[in-house]
């Protein structure tokens, strides 16, 4: 799906402004399914969020779709290939001028491992979600990921 944009300056992050939508910078991250578990991850920087834990993603980019921009990030932070799914209903403000879109995704390839921005990476099941310190921004798009997470299949296969 592609959104309506501004005009932004090549340099700078895409601003969404669809009717309905919001204003701001699009932040787009993922809630990676893998044999029924969520990943989290923990962010190394700024120094503001360092320690906290978020949904792996980032900033939409110019001409990109969504999906393609979850697809990226992903590659580039935690070094794996996805399948993005449905998105997660909602929209949770961030700093000011920043959105948190979620979608969910399904890996396809690759472990996860902490490349840029996390220095710590866990899968949780569904009883281990509030063991990690969430982002407080990100706590009510994880309970709703919580409610898509797929059972955890009895003969180890992906899902
Ligand atoms: N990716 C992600 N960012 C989040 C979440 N919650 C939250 O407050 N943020 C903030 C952290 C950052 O200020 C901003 C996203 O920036 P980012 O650093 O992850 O995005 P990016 O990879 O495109 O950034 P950059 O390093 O290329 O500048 O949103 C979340 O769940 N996922």
């Amino acid at each position: 799906m592609t959104e309506r944009t501004t005009d932004p300056a090549p340099h700078e992050p895409r601003r969404d402004a669809g009717p309905g939508q919001g204003a701001g910078v699009v932040v787009v991250a993922g809630a990676l399914y893998d044999r029924g578990r969520l990943l989290a991850a923990r962010r190394s920087a700024p120094v503001e969020l360092a320690g906290r834990w978020e949904l792996p993603g980032g900033k939409l980019e110019p001409g990109e779709s969504p999906e393609e921009a979850l697809v990226r990030e992903l590659r580039e932070e935690l070094g794996v290939e996805v399948e993005p799914g449905e998105r997660i209903p909602g929209e949770w403000p961030l700093k000011p001028g920043y959105v948190l879109r979620v979608w969910t995704a399904r890996l396809l390839s690759g472990e996860p491992r902490p490349l840029e921005d996390h220095d710590e990476l866990r899968w949780l099941s569904r009883h281990e979600l509030d063991s990690v310190d969430w982002l407080d921004q990100d706590r009510p798009a994880v309970a709703e990921a919580a409610l898509r997470l797929p059972p955890a299949p009895v003969d180890g296969a992906r899902g």
